[in-house]
């Protein structure tokens, strides 16, 4: 259009040819510069809602990590048994109880299938022994009172496997040890028991090796079983595992679970599952509704009662899945039920710069 303009205007603006092609470059420049700054205040634009994050979080008053009426023992917790007197839950003061008045005794070294409908309650059970939200009533883990002990005290003497792994952008070994309280010896050691050691073996960096923001160089079960070796050197007496398999293959589950059997031999392990073949095999299966305990037994005694939570979850099954559960409760073991896993250990690429690629296939 300017162009044009200057052209069948040329005369009657009085300009000369060479002034008509320095006002087009300039032109052109000036189309540049305006994208340009459209494509960076679209940009800020988008950057300002992690500053409105930012200041959002800011604004959340911090907990009071320090401050415990009593201090536990020294090596607390040594047994791992858990008490539960009559704990309720709110997620505020103007709402209902999510865990109704719940009575139960966990044995040191139990290991605990925690299931029930979507919404009964299963991982609000966890935040209360988290302490997320203070419950009322009183859990003791050892005869220890968890709710007078500071959050600090309470949280790192507890492990927990969420659903979403955790990983942060650095290197294997800060995301396996990151307060670097563990030798290389142990790191490797735990790597091992997760199957991961020859694919780290192979790396150029070995521990030192580059893990993405939120691991996305690696498959969903990859990243459970770095947050797995991760809960092994931490090692604590009490493990909590809130469908830390639900988005993995089989296959991979039986990996966790084998594992978690090996490792977590003496320590308390409390599950939650969707997956019933994934609980079915624990020492007792607590099931959940509405926020209440309507059964707390052995697998194969509520699988033979067919007004418990547990029989009821079978129905929905196909008939392949469901004899699979009840072979498991009736102590078929789980391992030899699942096909041969392909190793973990083939799906590991290293590319130039170090980084960790993994197939993303998430077959392991
Ligand atoms: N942050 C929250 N604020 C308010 N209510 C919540 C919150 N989290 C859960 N609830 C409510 O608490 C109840 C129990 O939820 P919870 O997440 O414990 O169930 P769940 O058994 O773990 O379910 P799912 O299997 O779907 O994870 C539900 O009614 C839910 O709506």
């Amino acid at each position: 259009m300017t162009l044009f303009a200057c052209i069948f205007l040329k005369d009657n603006l009085g300009l000369k040819s060479g002034q008509i092609g320095l006002l087009m470059v300039y032109l052109f420049q000036l189309f540049d510069l305006f994208q340009w700054c459209v494509v960076l205040s679209t940009m800020v634009e988008n950057l300002m809602t992690s500053i409105e994050r930012i200041v959002e979080y800011t604004n959340i008053p911090s907990e009071p990590l320090k401050e415990g009426k009593i201090e536990p023992p020294i090596n607390w917790p040594t047994s791992g048994e858990i008490k539960f007197e009559n704990v309720s839950l709110s997620y505020d003061k103007n709402l209902p109880n999510v865990l109704k008045g719940i009575s139960l005794n966990i044995n040191s070294g139990e290991k605990i299938g925690i299931v029930g409908r979507t919404g009964a309650g299963k991982s609000s059970f966890f935040q209360a022994i988290f302490r997320m939200y203070e419950p009322k009533g009183k859990i003791f883990i050892d005869g220890v009172d968890i709710t007078q002990l500071s959050l600090n005290n309470l949280r790192t003497k507890l492990t927990i496997i969420p659903q979403e792994p955790v990983l942060f952008s650095g290197t294997l070994r800060l995301n396996l040890d990151p307060f670097g309280k563990y030798s290389d010896q142990e790191i490797w050691s735990a790597i091992e028991s997760v199957s991961l050691k020859n694919s780290v073996q192979s790396m150029n960096s070995g521990l030192d090796s580059l893990i993405t923001t939120g691991g996305t160089n690696l498959s969903v079960g990859q990243k459970q079983l770095i947050c797995l070796a991760r809960a092994i050197l931490k090692k604590t007496k009490i493990l909590i595992i809130d469908e830390a398999t639900a988005n993995v293959d089989y296959n991979t589950d039986a990996i966790i679970q084998r594992t978690i059997r090996d490792q977590f031999k003496d320590c308390t392990v409390l599950t939650i599952a969707h997956r019933l073949a994934t609980v079915v095999d624990s020492d007792r299966i607590l099931c959940l509704s509405e926020g209440n305990i309507i059964n707390f037994g052995v697998p194969k005694e509520l699988l033979s009662d067919q007004t418990s939570i547990l029989y009821e979850l079978t129905k929905k099954l196909s008939p392949n899945e469901k004899k699979l559960i009840f072979d498991i409760a009736n102590g078929v073991k789980k391992v030899d039920l699942v096909q041969d896993h392909v190793p973990i250990e083939n799906d590991f690429a290293i590319s130039d710069e170090d980084t960790i690629i993994f197939d993303q296939t998430e077959q392991i």
